[in-house]
């Protein structure tokens, strides 16, 4: 599909028919900036950063649609409206959701696609109070360029602790036993265990909870090995851990603990075939998730015998029926997703949780953005004013683009004296996307869906790098954003090479445009401007002058490069106000004024 738009209303100055939110969007100003969000500066603290749009008058909404810690709801209460609705119908969050700005839910809340086109774009940002993030629709999310963090690190000790729990209660029938002493039984022959210590552990999944599992393991004397093809293998050494191949894993293994996300490559992971590589008599736990082991299969080898016994804090459906054979089998122990349930844990969740959502909101760090690039603190700061600049480029050459053409390919140039492995691009490229866009469209694009909403709109936007050399003390000197195949509304915009050009800079810390097509300019890119090419010749900066003196337009820059003395010139003129229309048309009917543009920033 091509990505087009017809640019007539901009020099109309008006809404076209066409466009009936144009003259709206043009009238104000974009509230979605690096360096401001409405009217409160940012100020980046550590970690790292992705953007997303809030309202900038009133206090935003947040619903909490499971229980949350007391200090994350104190914390919330400080920034935004708490609704506090728990065990909500998939319906009732639809309807509600169109009024909240955030979301936060645990496992419990399925945040489906329809959740996001129920918020019709209100939804900022969804904050999942823990780990696990396969109970929201990612791709509806990032579709909806909404920012979905989570709480990564605050329970990992508790789901450790729990895993433990289940291994050691399993080993040694604590459950069972208890139930049955409970009955007035006393079957000591009956509840005989098996010992942990010099025993084979895999450890599958080795990441926060899976490692914090590892150590305790050791520490209980066990032999662990561990499987995860993207664990790093010194962190596995430093804990005196061999990382292994699957089937290795597998099949030394006198317990094995599932620690990995649920994913395609990870559902039902145990299954029929990989139990029948198992040792005769292993024991599982699983605290992960329910769907990365085929719960009839685990049925099955249990009657088998090849799984002496399980021990399952996760289900694939939770909670799972009452009389599912799994949680009803003697030699299964069960608990009702407690991993992360420590009061301990909850606090520093709902902490972590919202610290991100009111962070995200404000349009600050969200150092745990799942479908967002995060961009660190400090590459951040020293971009900040490119990443301005990249979004104006963008705004600029969009509007030249005329006569209807479908911008279909956008080349982006960097030069930079940095080296290639350190310029990250995604940011710039990103708002130049928005820039692109916004003008021509009712999408809303920020970090998060940029990417998704270029391709949706089968524009192509490549990134070209020119290496400087001397020292690289900024990121960069230039950025250039080029359009090719189109007609330009602005003739002397096309370069040598047949493309619409514009180039950028920073000055002073403020973004300049240097370059049209192949003339040279320099005026800052801050309120709008009026490109003309005309006849050099005496008088005209005068005659454009005194046009837009008579309107009270004040003009904050004016530049003209020309080709050659008497031959043709481009002026730039910046100016803090919109002209008239008739002012523009007044300036259009300057004899020597050749073409001209008015292009809003
Ligand atoms: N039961 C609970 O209450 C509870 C609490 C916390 C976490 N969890 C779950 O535990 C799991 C791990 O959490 P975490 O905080 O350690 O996450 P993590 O991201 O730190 O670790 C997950 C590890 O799994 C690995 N992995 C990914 N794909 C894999 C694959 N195909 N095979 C093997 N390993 C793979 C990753 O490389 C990573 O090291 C998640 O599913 C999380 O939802 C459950
Ligand atoms: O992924 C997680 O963090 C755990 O499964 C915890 O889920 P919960 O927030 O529903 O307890």
């Amino acid at each position: 599909m091509a990505f087009s738009g017809s640019f007539h209303t901009f020099s109309a100055l008006t809404a076209s028919p066409s466009h009936p939110n144009l003259s709206s969007k043009l009238a104000t100003p974009p509230y979605f900036s690096v360096a401001t969000l409405g009217r409160r500066p940012i100020y980046p603290r550590q970690g790292c950063m992705v953007l997303v749009r809030a309202s900038i008058d009133a206090k935003p909404t947040v619903l909490v649609a499971e229980k949350l810690g007391e200090a994350g709801i104190a914390l919330l209460k400080d920034f935004a409206n708490i609704d506090c609705s728990y065990n909500l119908t998939p319906e009732e969050l639809c309807t509600k959701i169109s009024l909240c700005d955030g979301l936060i839910v645990r496992s419990g809340t399925k945040v489906t696609r329809e959740v996001f086109e129920s918020s019709a774009g209100r939804l900022k940002v969804v904050g999942r109070a823990g780990v696990g993030i396969d109970n929201v629709d990612l791709a509806a999310a990032t579709e909806h360029g909404c920012l979905v963090v989570n709480a990564p690190t605050a329970n990992t000790v508790a789901a450790a602790e729990h895993g433990i729990a289940l291994l050691t209660a399993m080993a040694r029938n604590i459950a069972q036993a208890d139930a049955s002493v409970k009955a007035g039984k006393w079957q000591r022959s009956k509840y005989v265990g098996v010992s942990l210590v010099g025993k084979t552990l895999a450890v599958m999944g080795f990441g926060k909870v899976g490692s914090e599992v590892a150590r305790r393991a050791k520490g209980l004397g066990m032999h662990v090995i561990a499987y995860d093809p993207y664990a790093p293998a010194d962190r596995a050494r430093a804990i005196g851990v061999d990382l292994v191949g699957f089937d290795e894993a597998i099949a030394a293994a006198d317990f094995i603990s599932l620690h990995m996300p649920l994913t395609p490559a990870t559902a039902k992971i145990l299954n029929d075939q990989t139990f029948a590589k198992m040792k005769k008599g292993v024991r599982i736990v699983n605290v992960a998730r329910g769907g990365v082991i085929d719960e009839e299969a685990l049925v099955r080898a249990l009657d088998a015998g090849i799984v002496a016994q399980a021990a399952l804090d996760v289900f694939t459906e939770e909670p799972p029926s009452k009389d599912s054979k799994l949680v009803q089998h003697e030699r299964v122990t069960v608990t009702p997703h407690l991993g992360a349930s420590t009061m301990e844990a909850q606090e520093g969740v709902s902490i972590e949780i919202a610290e991100a959502v009111v962070g995200a909101l404000r349009g600050e760090l969200a150092a745990t953005a799942v479908n967002a690039p995060m961009v660190p603190a400090e590459v951040l700061s020293e971009l900040k004013p490119f990443v301005v600049l990249a979004e104006k480029l963008g705004r600029l050459a969009v509007q030249l683009v005329g006569g209807g053409s479908g911008v279909k390919t956008v080349k982006v140039t960097y030069a930079s004296g940095r080296a290639p492995d350190d310029l990250d691009t995604r940011l710039l490229r990103a708002m130049i996307t928005k820039g692109l866009i916004e003008p021509i469209s009712d999408v809303f694009v920020n970090l998060v869906n940029a990417d998704f909403t270029a391709k949706q709109r089968g524009l192509i936007i490549t990134e070209e790098r020119v290496i400087l050399h001397g020292s690289p003390e900024r990121p960069l000197e230039s950025i250039q954003v080029h359009i090719a195949d189109v007609e330009s509304r602005f003739t002397s915009a096309i370069s040598e090479a047949g493309e619409i050009r514009v180039e950028g800079r920073i000055k002073d810390g403020i973004p300049h445009l240097t370059k049209v097509g192949p003339f040279e300019v320099d005026v800052s890119l801050e309120g709008s401007i009026i490109l003309c090419r005309q006849v050099d010749q005496p008088g005209m900066i005068g005659s454009v002058g005194s046009i837009l003196g008579e309107e009270n337009v004040n003009v904050s820059f004016m530049t003209v490069s020309r080709i050659a003395p008497t031959k043709q010139a481009v002026m730039t003129i910046g100016v803090d106000d919109q002209p008239s229309k008739e002012a523009l048309k007044r300036i259009g009917d300057i004899p020597a004024i050749e073409e001209f543009v008015f292009l809003k920033l």
